[in-house]
């Protein structure tokens, strides 16, 4: 992976903004944001061409004592992990006031020769100093109680409330890193639990008990009540149909005939693609790449499986070393974004539901007329009226969804197991079918064309999180299908209960009776 780095790349090195004059010489520093890397010489270094030996630069960086570039050799190198910044010290007579060409050959590993060509502004060394009076932060450790505490005083002193609730949380702090900067605390969601829920999937089998995280009373006993229903049926069918993960770099080319040519050698050279991209991860392989041209613009979405995470980072990831060898080895290209718009990540879209993102995981039942009565207090034409009424009130909305409240369960259940709530976006399609059988039962189906969720990485290791996974038998590796049936085997149930509250109109009685919340709390 990225034997080769475009210069656009290269450039992100450099942190802009960070050359300055100081009473030796002047500084600026690098920040490594591509990949673990380790500096083994310089080669050359020019200053608005201006040549510097290696003998006057010294490197800092917050982990190792300074050193000398000279001293860094193939024998001897500079550990420059992602994310370690190296402050380069030049000693010599001040820059001028005003922007600079620097330009500086690295011999590195696993780069190879680098040359890095930026242009900054210099700027007075008190400016930089300056900057350091925001939020407390701890560059050895920002997880420890101390860390926490200079956070909590500086709340209070910033805004007159010392935070009372927020700590403590039900596991050291040190398991929020990964997932949360500038630690204050957690916010405590209550989480009730709903079921046993009978899943008669190809991964789920069973019984299920689901914990749901929400702030909404009357929402858990609703999905209790569909639940109660669905098992009077002897369970629900829940199977996943599709399995994708994008992201969807776009490259400028010159004029249309080379956005399409480019296009043409890019399904030419998938091998090539797929072997950089699926070298960055033992899990995300890469399945298709779909082609959307338009004037000049090449838009590329690449669709992965992600084994059991729900993978936007892997995506991420194995898609830029794929580009970087795009680069490399096609002529003609003029700019490049990793990201067009067209994943289509945290928004609701047309595409998703077409194309799948995440799991396409659908849940059927066909619930006998009597059970439907006994349970719903409903008939089956009920549901279905309401249910057509409801398909044309979606479409004057142009809403993501056929349905009633898939995205009530969906956040419950994110919340609760450490999935990206921000993806409720685009998981929160739904769509719904439903007929009247000859013998007069109702068949109903919930699709869910673009669940993102995960049994591995993101939010699912926090201890709460992994606790809420581990009681429907989720947490980890080889679960990710069994979830995804177990959750959209909930959402029909919400669907459910929902459909016969509106039906029966028993739905304002009760949120009048769990929802209403009008004590002001401690
Ligand atoms: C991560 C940074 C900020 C680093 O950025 P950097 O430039 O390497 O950071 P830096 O170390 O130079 O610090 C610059 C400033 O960043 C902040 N900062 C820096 N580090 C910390 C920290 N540990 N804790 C708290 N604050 C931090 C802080 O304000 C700091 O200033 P300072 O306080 O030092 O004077 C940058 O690379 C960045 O912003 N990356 C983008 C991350 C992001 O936005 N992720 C969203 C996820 S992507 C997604 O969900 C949606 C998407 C994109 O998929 C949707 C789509 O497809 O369209
Ligand atoms: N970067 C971005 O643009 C975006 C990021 N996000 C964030 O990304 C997070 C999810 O990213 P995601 O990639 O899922 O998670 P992680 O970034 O946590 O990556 C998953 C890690 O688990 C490892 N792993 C171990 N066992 C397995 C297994 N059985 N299946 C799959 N992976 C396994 C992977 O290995 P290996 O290293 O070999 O792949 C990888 O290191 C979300 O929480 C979200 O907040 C959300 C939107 C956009």
């Amino acid at each position: 992976m990225f034997s080769l780095i475009p210069n656009a790349l290269l450039k992100q090195l450099y942190t802009r903004g960070s050359l300055c004059n100081t009473a030796e010489g002047f500084c600026f520093s690098l920040k490594n944001r591509l990949t673990d890397a380790r500096f083994t010489g310089l080669h050359s270094a020019r200053i608005d061409g201006q040549s510097y030996a290696a003998e006057a630069f010294t490197l800092h960086s917050a982990d190792a004592a300074p050193r000398s570039v000279a001293d860094v050799t193939p024998a001897c190198p500079l550990d420059f992990p992602l994310r370690r910044v190296v402050e380069i010290q030049a000693t010599g007579a001040p820059l001028s006031p005003g922007r600079h060409h620097l330009e500086i050959v690295l011999q590195t590993e696993p780069f190879g020769k680098i040359t890095l060509r930026v242009e900054d502004d210099v700027r007075p060394v008190a400016t930089i100093h300056s900057e350091k009076k925001g939020i407390p932060r701890d560059s050895t450790d920002d997880y420890t109680t101390a860390a926490l505490t200079e956070r909590w005083r500086y709340l209070e002193q910033k805004t007159g409330h010392a935070p009372r609730h927020l700590a403590p949380a039900a596991y050291p702090w040190a398991a929020a890193r990964g997932n949360c900067e500038n630690l204050i605390g957690v916010a405590q969601v209550p989480v009730g639990v709903a079921g046993p829920l009978r899943i008669n999937g190809e991964h789920a089998q069973g019984e299920f008990l689901i914990p749901l995280a929400t702030t909404e009373g009357s929402l858990v006993a609703s999905y209790n009540r569909g639940m109660k229903l669905i098992n009077a049926c002897g369970g629900v069918t829940c199977t996943v149909m599709d399995d994708a993960m994008q992201r969807a770099p776009v490259f400028e080319l010159a004029d249309a005939r080379a956005a399409r040519a480019f296009v043409q050698w890019v399904q030419a050279h998938g091998a090539e693609l797929k072997a950089e991209a699926e070298a960055t991860s033992h899990y995300a392989r890469l399945h298709t790449i779909e082609p959307y041209l338009v004037g000049r613009l090449a838009f590329l979405r690449f669709n992965f499986t992600t084994g059991d995470a729900a993978g936007q980072n892997m995506v991420t990831k194995a898609t830029l070393a794929a580009c970087n060898w795009l680069i490399y080895n096609y002529d003609g290209i003029e700019h490049f974004y990793l990201e067009s718009n067209m994943a289509t990540d945290k928004k609701p879209s047309q595409l998703n539901t077409l194309q799948t993102r995440g799991k396409r995981v659908t849940a059927e039942l066909t619930i006998p007329r009597a059970v439907l009565r006994e349970v719903l207090q409903v008939e089956p034409e009920q549901i279905d009226r309401h249910s057509r009424i409801g398909q044309v009130g979606a479409w004057q909305a142009g809403a993501n969804n056929n349905g009633l409240h898939s995205v009530n369960g969906l956040a419950a259940l994110f919340i609760a197991t450490g999935q990206d709530v921000a993806c409720l976006a685009e998981s929160s399609a739904a769509i719904t079918y439903s007929e009247i059988t000859p013998a007069g039962d109702l068949y109903g189906s919930i699709t869910l064309p673009s669940l993102v969720v995960g049994t591995v990485g993101g939010g699912t290791g926090l201890p709460t999180q992994r606790e809420c996974l581990e009681l429907m038998g989720c947490y980890g590796p080889d679960q990710v299908y069994k979830f995804a049936e177990i959750v959209v085997g909930v959402i029909a149930a919400g669907e459910l209960s929902l459909a016969a509250a509106i039906s029966s109109l028993d739905w304002v009685a009760s949120h009048e009776s769990l929802g209403r919340n009008r004590h002001t709390g401690m």
